[in-house]
């Protein structure tokens, strides 16, 4: 079956445990071709709704179709058919690179399996490690492994829940760098992440907070939508933490954070923000503090977002 333009197109996805709605009422879009970001605080309904789009759960509500699979009739089509890299990917460490992809080419009874493994390793970069134990790799080796054993099976669709996490920057630069020709291939990718830097490589980004999708779009279009006026503060360390305490207090503000040695601070207009400012003009004055306009960023944006729905920050 010929895939459909639009990978993931679910209505309404819900998921309840024990009285409580952990996703609510999801609406997804995801485009042939596109690397789609999932963003949100711990436990906000990431892991579940990804298992939902792959046929691993069945949803209590909602409708929709993944690779243009139904997600209550065909959910078995859809997991044969998905690439899906759990949190914590399951390698055999006592077995080599090649053999773990050869296991798990058996497993999904990849046709011309050692033709598949070879491609693989080869796409990959794992070739000259082939015969190294899985289990003595660093963490971007390992993680590498991992999204080759998703692609032996040549999906049209990978599925990442949190694929970096504890993984070294340069290595996440090469995973991603990965991503990018990947999709630049036609694959389509779902990933979700806590890291900025990668919200910021994504051509869409979703953002869920206790399991409602609370913003859509590209970067832009986030950034453009939350209309947030920012500033940056600097000055001597022990001020910025002084102003800091002082403006998380501040209920005018959206969200105040650490940026470097700056304090980023954002508010839903420049009068909100220069109010604010002038409250805390004291401290300010005695601490030698300046605060300068600054664009606000996508990071700005999920702390807004996240400080709003009181979910940390
Ligand atoms: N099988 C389950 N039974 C009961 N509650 C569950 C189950 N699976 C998940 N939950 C709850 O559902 C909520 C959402 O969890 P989920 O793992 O989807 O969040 P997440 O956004 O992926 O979090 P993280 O970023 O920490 O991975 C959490 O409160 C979690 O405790």
């Amino acid at each position: 079956m010929t895939a459909p333009a639009t990978l993931i197109d679910v209505r309404g996805l819900t998921k309840r445990y024990g009285g409580h709605t952990v996703v609510d009422h999801v609406d997804m879009q995801v485009p042939r071709g596109v690397i789609y970001g999932f963003l949100g605080p711990n436990g906000s309904g990431k892991t579940t709704t990804i298992r939902m789009l792959c046929g691993l759960l069945t949803p209590d509500e909602g409708e929709g179709s993944c690779l243009g699979y139904d997600l209550r009739t065909q959910a078995r089509e859809i997991k044969r058919q998905v690439g899906y890299m759990t949190q914590k990917f399951g390698l055999y460490e006592d077995l080599s690179v090649e053999e773990n992809l050869d296991f798990i080419a058996r497993i999904y009874q990849v046709p011309k399996r050692r033709e598949r493994v070879d491609a693989t390793l080869g796409q990959m970069g794992l070739g000259e490690r082939r015969r190294q134990l899985a289990g003595a790799l660093s963490g971007g080796w390992k993680q590498r492994l991992a999204l080759a054993a998703c692609l032996l099976h040549e999906p049209q669709l990978l599925l990442l829940d949190e694929p970096t996490a504890g993984v070294d920057p340069n290595a996440r630069r090469q995973f991603w760098d990965r991503l990018h020709e990947l999709a630049a291939e036609g694959l389509t990718v779902l990933v979700s992440t806590h890291y900025m830097d990668e919200a910021a490589r994504c051509h869409a980004l979703a953002y869920i907070s206790e399991g409602r999708l609370l913003a859509r779009g590209s970067g832009a279009d986030l950034i453009a939508h939350a209309a947030l006026a920012s500033s940056a503060v600097s000055g001597p360390a022990t001020g910025l933490a002084m102003l800091g305490h002082e403006l998380r207090r501040d209920r005018a503000l959206r969200s105040v954070a650490w940026f470097g040695a700056t304090l980023h601070v954002s508010a839903g207009s420049r009068q909100a923000l220069d109010d604010a400012f002038a409250r805390a003009q004291p401290l300010m004055e005695t601490q030698g503090l300046r605060a300068e306009p600054s664009e606000p960023g996508l990071e700005d944006v999920f702390i807004a977002l996240m400080q709003d729905s009181g979910g940390g920050g």
